[in-house]
């Protein structure tokens, strides 16, 4: 096996048990949701369009360029590539990104009409990117729903730098990323963690 094959096969098993786990969580109900890693060789492994993600087999991960076209004709890529394309282009160090539709996301971003989220007060806001204290309050911006991606993707583009814990999409959901999978996976938790918070507090009027 070739040393990109490997890389491959290593990213193609942490999509899947990524899938997996964020299944188990509630929140990539039906189709909903995407999952890529960028390889060493700059490629991205990315989930192909329509599959569930809590049923991923290794054919459903395949691979894109830096634009989001597929290195093998008819491979159909998710629909959202270039939000995933775009994020590695804008932070370097990125090596994974999730998409997920929680409830809480989607419901919270209904709600909520100014332009973004603001975490507050809450110890595990420390696992997002630079965060040290709970004293600090994160924002996490919501950009209007666009079924035109790349229409979407020039909204966020000028938010780059200054989003640790990713972004949400309104009445659709997050996008997280990492150095790792590990890392992107954590950030999601945090992040949906504090989103169920403040759709609790929300429902007791606070
Ligand atoms: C049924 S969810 C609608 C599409 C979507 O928002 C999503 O996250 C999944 O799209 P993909 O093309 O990646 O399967
Ligand atoms: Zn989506």
């Amino acid at each position: 096996m070739s040393e990109s094959m490997t890389d491959f096969a290593r990213a193609t098993q942490e999509i899947l048990l990524a899938g997996q786990r964020m299944d188990a969580r509630g929140w990539v109900p039906a189709t909903a949701g995407n999952i890529s890693r960028r390889l060493p060789d700059g490629r991205i492994a990315i989930t192909r369009s329509g599959c569930h993600k809590g049923f991923l087999k290794a054919e459903d991960v395949i691979t894109v360029n830096g634009g989001g076209i597929a290195h093998r004709p008819g491979d159909k890529p998710s629909a959202e590539t270039l939000l995933h394309c775009q994020i590695y282009q804008q932070d370097p160090t990125a090596g994974a990104v999730l998409h997920g539709h929680s409830v809480a996301s989607t419901v919270l971003s209904m709600i909520e009409k100014s332009p973004a989220l603001h975490l507050a007060d809450y110890e595990v806001q420390k696992v997002f990117e630079g965060q040290t204290t709970h004293e600090a309050s994160v924002p996490v911006p919501l950009f209007e729903n666009d079924q035109d991606i790349a229409r979407l993707a020039q909204k966020v583009t000028p938010f780059f730098g200054t989003m640790p814990a990713g972004y949400i999409i309104r009445g659709h959901g997050v996008y997280v990323w990492g150095k790792d999978m590990p890392t992107a996976l954590a950030r999601l938790e945090g992040l949906e963690f504090l989103l169920a918070c403040l759709l609790e507090r929300r429902k007791l009027g606070q």
